[in-house]
């Protein structure tokens, strides 16, 4: 039964909040990254005893990652979700089971006219505009946040060594090949609280890492953990600026997405038009929360030519503080892209910044690990 996107990191979700039966998540660690956000219209859905409600805020800060949130709602009943996948359950340090959840298929519309469409052509890779080595982290962040507010979207050279990139790409494509990705979002809420959804032409496939994920993988998944943590540090590390220049509070963030794009299985695998978080645009749909998107590219090592290979990731250079309202509108402003490098680490604004993922066109695949973070 296909639930469509975890609100929060866009995996496929597997089970519905059990009070209001909408909101749909890929399991507990975004549920509970989510609830603050979505307790303000969870009660809208149904009515529920107000001591549901009472969920202690818990501060922020980089151990508040998502995991840091402990609601005291009814909770989806994870261990049974898992047992119908035919997943082991959770162990006890994970979360407790309450109720099972009962999942109602949503209703399917087309895409909304004006909102998608196809990619564009490559244009030549933009270059690095900031280098990690030999710099301190609050040249860093002075950088990033610099290009986040100049144009929002910076693309930054991370400096790993060869023989890391060759074992996160090895990782990644270990778990491709035993099959343990599924298929990402096909659709999101087109309407507040709404069950009908749009295809958003998306054709990568995703394994969400959680902290059970990460700990059920074990071994075959520690390099990938490594960037995972990387990601959450370099998030953190870019915090105060942002309050300090932006006013932006970072909050949480959801767990790592390994994404692949494969060319071979799905031609011209691609995704398209969109904006992460798009509740300024006019799709009208409800803030997530989200506002920054953190994504590292794993590839093999060889140089990843997005004339010949395609993939590329490319950004509408619209102005960074607000979305424009459709994919038409985004279009008229100047294109920015991104090659899917290894070693390269894009961050943009989740709620602004339409971006799509160009058809790949060579036969390998294309891996990434993402990461959004929350902020109010
Ligand atoms: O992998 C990329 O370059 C971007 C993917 C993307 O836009 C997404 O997952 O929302
Ligand atoms: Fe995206």
């Amino acid at each position: 039964m296909e639930l469509g996107p975890c609100r929060v990191c866009g995996c496929p979700a597997l089970a519905r909040c059990s009070r209001c039966q909408e909101a749909a998540y890929c399991g507990p660690e975004c549920q509970r990254a989510d609830w603050q956000i979505h307790k303000q219209s969870c009660h809208r859905s149904r009515e529920a005893p107000a001591e549901r409600l009472q969920v202690p805020a818990v501060p922020a800060g980089p151990a508040g990652q998502a995991a840091a949130v402990a609601p005291k709602q009814k909770e989806i009943e994870w261990d049974a979700v898992r047992a119908m996948l035919g997943q082991a359950p959770a162990r006890p340090s994970d979360d407790r089971a309450d109720e099972a959840a009962g999942p109602a298929e949503p209703r399917v519309s087309g895409a909304s006219p004006g909102w998608q469409s196809s990619p564009t052509h490559p244009t030549t890779p933009a270059p690095f505009d900031v280098h990690l080595v030999g710099k301190n982290n609050v040249e860093v962040a002075q950088a990033v946040v610099a290009k986040l507010k100049e144009r929002g979207v910076c693309v930054i050279k991370a400096g790993a060594e060869r023989a890391f990139h060759k074992a996160v790409h090895m990782e990644a494509k270990q778990l491709w090949d035993a099959g343990a990705y599924t298929s990402a979002s096909k659709g999101s809420p087109s309407s507040p609280g709404s069950h009908e959804i749009t295809f958003n032409a998306r054709d990568d496939k995703v394994i969400c890492l959680s902290s059970s994920v990460l700990d059920a993988l074990g071994k075959k998944v520690q390099a990938l953990k490594k960037v995972d943590e990387q990601l959450a540090n370099f998030g953190w590390g870019i915090k105060q600026i942002l309050e300090d220049q932006l006013g932006l509070s970072l909050t949480k963030r959801t767990p790592g997405m390994l994404s692949c794009y494969d060319g071979q299985k799905v031609p011209d695998a691609q995704y398209g038009f969109h904006v992460d978080n798009p509740y300024m645009t006019n799709m009208a749909v409800p803030d997530d929360g989200r506002r920054l998107t953190l994504i590292f590219y794993i590839s093999d090592g060889q140089h990843w030519d997005v004339q010949k290979d395609g993939g590329a990731l490319q950004v509408c250079m619209s102005d960074p503080r607000r979305a424009p309202s459709s994919t038409a509108e985004a279009l008229t402003h100047p294109l920015f892209t991104v090659a899917p490098d290894c070693d390269t680490l894009v961050a943009f604004w989740s709620h602004t910044m339409f971006h799509a993922v160009l058809p790949v066109t060579g036969t390998k695949p294309r891996f990434a690990l993402s990461t959004w973070f929350m902020g109010s």
